[in-house]
């Protein structure tokens, strides 16, 4: 096709555009939702993949338009002259192809006027674009042009500054256009207008899609983050397993099957069982609760040796956890071997299980000290072998929950596998990390009940449905029996002869008890004004505790309300202040409040009130 634009025209155009409307965008107006955005991350790149895609797609489509209306002239236009597309790309053999046509039309003022079309319709297209410009999301619908009144004048001006160029002679013959006619103008509209729709389209798909500005909490897990499996994930339950190397664990073979039983019951995906390889009981036991039919799947978990391999492969699991320690220090002090002896070795031992047609993990042991490119080349190998996962394991608890995104993203980008994650819990990161993991990609988390294992344990298994729950409160409802949480709790409990602890998450015996006044009067009227759990959804009561100084009224009202009591907002507060007296010496039980609003009910019912309120003085002084 004949030069659509010579460049003068096209320097017109950066002068129109680039001066008077992009500086005018420097005066417009914040975003309606602008504080309901979070902070945007100071590492995310000024214009990330989905802006640039954006980009493209409007330019592509300027690009488009402007040589459309060139073509458009040639081709289409009544008053041009309407000649095929071949021809129009074909002008250069003109005088021989088809010299009938007139050749001189692809360079007298009939291609001035086609240029002409050319460059109103890229004018009138960066003016659209500059109005598209007022909000990157927000709808021209909702944020109106009129908004950046500054804008709105220099769009005049630089239309009138295009207008006079092309109906000034002086100009005209300057920059080699003609005026356009009304058709043409109207065809100049018709060709850009779509910019403004495309661009609206795009910025509800930012909107509704990548940005989630829409949301009322900037923390909730973003649709935009797709690789979260904060949602859709499995539990590998490693009580018997992990579980097994708490200091204070034994477990009989008929424990095992108890624990094993009230996992599966409960829900979880899979039961992660001590090395058969560990002595004779161990293999037994195996054996044994894999002949259970237990819906969980059954894992054994191995070290990466074919001693092991073969060992495991016969007690009927359904699938093996290879692990073997790959950072510096384990490879230095535990089994000293080099990273293409892992390499090799984890090929062997894959594969013979592989063969055995059962799933297959291999893990890395220590995986936060070990070399990320070692890591990250040894779990392509194994991916490439055809593993079910790939296993990350913080074996001594230092991770923190940024390094686990991290790692697990990375990791993510690398295989096409599963990714289970085993976390200690020495700095008390365990939970955070585990959720971390799930949100950049992770699919499988490790968990022992109430987290006993090696040294202080792994992430446990009711602090993690705590913070799945709180995610998803649905999807772990219909997953789990979480009413079953407690007495799984108290049967590894008695298991291993410990307490369950009082501030253990969900079972603890004051997770649901509320104290201070305060918080007694939101809870009262609301309930999710200080509870994240609904503790029926876990088979537990709330408990609003009132015999002690931090009381108020709201609450003392609502137990003389329980009590079935009558007594005026003005009793109910004196009352308080009795209760409050008297917790001031000594706490008081439910059964010593219980009595005292008796009493204080009663005194008022018999007009006694007084004599009783300075005899309760008295008591308490003496
Ligand atoms: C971080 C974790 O929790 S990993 C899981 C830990 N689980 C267990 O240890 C299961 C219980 N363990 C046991 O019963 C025993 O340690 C056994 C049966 C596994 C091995 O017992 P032993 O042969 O007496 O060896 P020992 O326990 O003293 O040392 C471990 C051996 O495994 C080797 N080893 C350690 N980790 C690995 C591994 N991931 N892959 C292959 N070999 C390993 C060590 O080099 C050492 O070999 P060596 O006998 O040549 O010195
Ligand atoms: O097999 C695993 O992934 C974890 C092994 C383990 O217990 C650990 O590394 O702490």
């Amino acid at each position: 096709m004949p030069e659509a634009l010579i460049p003068v025209q096209l320097l017109w155009v950066n002068l129109v555009t680039d001066g008077l409307p992009a500086t005018a965008l420097g005066f417009n107006p914040p975003d309606h939702d602008i504080m309901r955005r979070p902070p945007r991350n100071s590492r995310e790149p000024i214009v990330g993949k989905w802006l640039f895609f954006r980009y493209m797609i409007v330019g592509i489509y300027v690009g488009a338009a402007t040589v459309f209306a060139y073509a458009w002239w040639f081709l289409f236009y009544t008053e041009g002259p309407q000649i095929s597309f071949y021809q129009l790309s074909n002008f250069h053999r003109c005088s021989s192809l088809f010299p009938e046509i007139g050749c001189e039309m692809f360079t007298n003022i009939m291609a001035n006027r086609a240029t002409t079309m050319s460059l109103s319709v890229l004018v009138t297209i960066e003016m659209l674009n500059a109005t598209n410009s007022l909000s990157e999301n927000e709808s021209l619908l909702t944020l109106p042009i009129w908004s950046n009144i500054y804008l709105v004048l220099s769009i005049i001006l630089s239309m009138a500054l295009h207008f006079a160029i092309l109906y000034i002679p002086f100009f005209t013959h300057l920059f080699a256009i003609v005026p356009l006619n009304l058709a043409e103008w109207k065809a100049v509209l018709w060709i850009s207008l779509p910019v403004i729709f495309i661009d609206e389209a795009m910025k509800f798909i930012s909107r509704t899609f990548i940005d989630d500005i829409s949301r009322p909490n900037p923390y909730l897990p973003r649709f935009s983050d797709l690789l979260s499996r904060v949602s859709n994930f499995s539990i590998i339950e490693s009580t018997l397993r992990e579980g097994e190397q708490f200091a204070n664990a034994f477990f009989d073979t008929a424990k095992k099957i108890e624990i094993a039983r009230a996992l599966d019951d409960f829900g979880v995906e899979y039961i992660e069982l001590t090395s058969p390889a560990a002595s004779e009981q161990s293999r037994q036991d195996c054996i044994e609760i894999c002949k259970l039919g237990l819906k969980a799947k059954i894992l054994t978990h191995i070290r990466c040796h074919m001693d092991d391999a073969k060992i495991a492969v016969e007690t009927g699991v359904d699938g093996v956890d290879i692990v073997i320690g790959t950072s510096s220090y384990l490879r230095e002090f535990s089994h000293g071997k080099d990273m293409d002896y892992i390499a090799n070795a984890a090929t062997k031992v894959i594969n013979f299980v592989k063969s055995k047609g059962i799933e297959v993990r291999f893990s890395s042991e220590d995986s936060f000290r070990s070399d990320l490119v070692d890591l990250l080349a040894l779990y392509r190998t194994v991916d490439k072998l055809g593993v079910d996962r790939v296993g990350i394991a913080d074996t001594v608890g230092c991770a923190n929950p940024r390094q686990v995104y991290e790692l697990v993203r990375t990791l993510r980008g690398v295989v096409s596998c599963d990714i289970e994650c085993h976390f200690h819990n020495d700095t008390g990161c365990a939970i955070a990390n585990a959720y971390s993991a799930l949100e950049a990609g992770a699919t499988h988390i490790d968990t022992s009940v109430l987290g006993i294992g090696e040294r202080n344990g792994i992430t446990p298994l009711g602090g993690f449905i705590a913070r799945m729950y709180t995610a998803n409160r649905d999807y772990n409802k219909s997953k789990y029996k979480l009413h079953m949480l407690r007495d799984l709790e108290n049967l590894v409990a008695d298991s291993v002869s410990v307490q369950v602890p009082f501030n253990n998450y969900i079972t603890g015996y004051c997770a649901f008890t509320h104290k201070a006044g305060i918080h007694a009067k939101a809870i009262l009227n609301n309930p999710s004004t200080y509870e994240i759990l609904k503790p029926e959804d876990f088979g537990m009561t709330r408990y609003v505790s009132i015999g002690h100084r931090l009381t108020g009224w709201n609450a003392v009202k609502n137990r003389v309300e329980q009590l079935g009591l009558c007594l005026n907002d003005e009793q109910v507060k004196k009352v308080t202040a009795k209760i409050k007296e008297l917790a001031d010496i000594r706490p008081q039980s439910m059964e010593d409040v219980d009595n005292l609003l008796r009493e204080y009910h009663y005194a008022v019912e018999s007009g006694n009130v007084m004599k009783f309120e300075n005899g309760l003085t008295a008591t308490n002084g003496s």
